[in-house]
Order: C-alpha cells, then structure tokens, then sequence
C-alpha cells in the first residue's frame, strides 16, 4: 500500500540528515517540505521566532500539544540544557511511531517524553503521572479547535506559544489570551510555513 506522508518524511530525515545532529534533521525535514511534499511542520520561519522564544524563557520543563512527525520537538529540545525536560502529547500512533524515530535520529531522546493520548484527557493528570505541577513553556500546535479549552485546563503559570493562530486560525483562543486579564499577549507576524500566506505565533504570559 502507499506510503504516508510521515513515512515520506521520516525516509528523507534518513536519507539526508546525519545522525545525531539535530540541526541536519530540521534542515533535512524543511528541505523536504518546501521542495518535495509540504507538511504542516512549524517550519523555519516560524521555527526561528520558536526558538527565540524558548531561548527567551529557558524553561526546565516544556509540554508540547501536538508532536505530528517531531520537527518542533526537535527544534525545542536542542535548545534544552541537558536537565530540562520536553513532555509532548501526540494522539495519533501512527504519528507517534514516525516522530520517536525522527526524535532518536536527532539523538534527543533523553530531554523529550512523547506520551500518546489527547491532551484533554491527559494534561490534567500531568501532576499526578509526571510530577509536574506546571510547565514553563507550553507550545500549541495541535487542533486548532483544542487550544482554548486546553488552555484553560492549565493556567497554573505559564507561558503559552500558539501556532497557527492566523492560518487555520484559533479565533475563540486569540480572543480569550488578547482580552484576558490572567495574559500579557503578544503576535509574532509571520508565515504559513513553506509559503507566502500570512500565519504567526501568540506568545502570552500567564499573569497568574
Ligand atoms: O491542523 C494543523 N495542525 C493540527 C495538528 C495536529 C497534530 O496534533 C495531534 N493532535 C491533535 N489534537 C491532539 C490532542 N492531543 C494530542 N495530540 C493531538 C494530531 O494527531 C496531529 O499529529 C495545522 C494545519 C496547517 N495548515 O496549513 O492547514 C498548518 C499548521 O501549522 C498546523 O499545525
Ligand atoms: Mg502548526
């Protein structure tokens, strides 16, 4: 049967990044993506306004919604210092199984936990099965319809970094970080990754 995308994807990170240097597996999963076969990976232009992000914050623990093939995850965790901890939830398995080999082919899988499941269900057992109260930093990149009851399930002090939040889009989720006054909120204008469309991240500050 055909291959999937992710399949594709993983293949090209074989083919064309060095093991164990994270920044040839991002370079290699871009390349793949703006000359190949597009994917809904962050992507370098955004990916630069991450990592300035999580350099800005240099949290000791971060939770990523949404792992998809692991581009991000990677991204992320080469920014970690060795003690710093990456919990990233992905539901789909057949994801998951492409995102740990594209984690370990970065040779980051000590700083990151891919736990499979849906954030509505496991992030309020995050105390309870991974001793951790609250996250540092928390990277929203999974359904777009998911990002604001998620949000509210974790406002325990935190600072939140939402993709997409122009292209699909987040409204109701945009609204509530603009206009809340738990939120210091702040747009990053950027692009759809791989394209010329307007997109950007939301990056707000839990003001507790
Ligand atoms: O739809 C987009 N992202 C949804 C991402 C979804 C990913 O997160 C997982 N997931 C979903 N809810 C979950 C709950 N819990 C755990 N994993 C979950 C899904 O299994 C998938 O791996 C998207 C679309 C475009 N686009 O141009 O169309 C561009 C982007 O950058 C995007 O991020
Ligand atoms: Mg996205």
């Amino acid at each position: 049967t055909r291959s999937t995308r992710p399949q594709r994807l993983l293949a090209a990170v074989q083919k064309n990044a060095t093991r164990g240097d994270p920044r040839s597996v991002v370079k290699a999963i871009d390349e793949f993506c703006r000359y190949t076969e597009w994917a809904m990976n962050v992507g370098d232009e955004k990916g630069c306004i991450l990592d300035s992000v999580v350099s800005e914050v240099n949290p000791a623990t971060v939770l990523e919604l949404g792992t998809y093939c692991g581009y991000s995850t990677v991204r992320i965790a080469t920014l970690l210092p060795p003690d710093a901890k990456l919990i990233t939830l992905e539901f789909n398995p057949d994801f998951a199984v492409i995102a740990r080999q594209v984690i370990a082919w970065a040779g980051q899988e000590e700083k990151v936990h891919l736990v499979e499941g849906s954030s509505g269900d496991l992030i309020p057992k995050m105390k309870e099965q991974f001793g951790v109260k609250s996250f540092d930093l928390v990277f929203l990149d999974h359904w777009k319809d998911r990002y604001l009851p998620d949000a509210k399930l974790m406002e325990a002090g935190s600072v939140l970094l939402a993709d997409n939040v122009i292209c699909p889009g987040s409204p109701d989720y945009l609204d509530y970080v603009r206009n809340s006054p738990k939120y210091r909120s702040q747009y990053f204008k950027s692009h759809l990754e791989y394209t010329k469309v307007e997109d950007g991240l939301e990056k707000s500050v839990f003001l507790g």
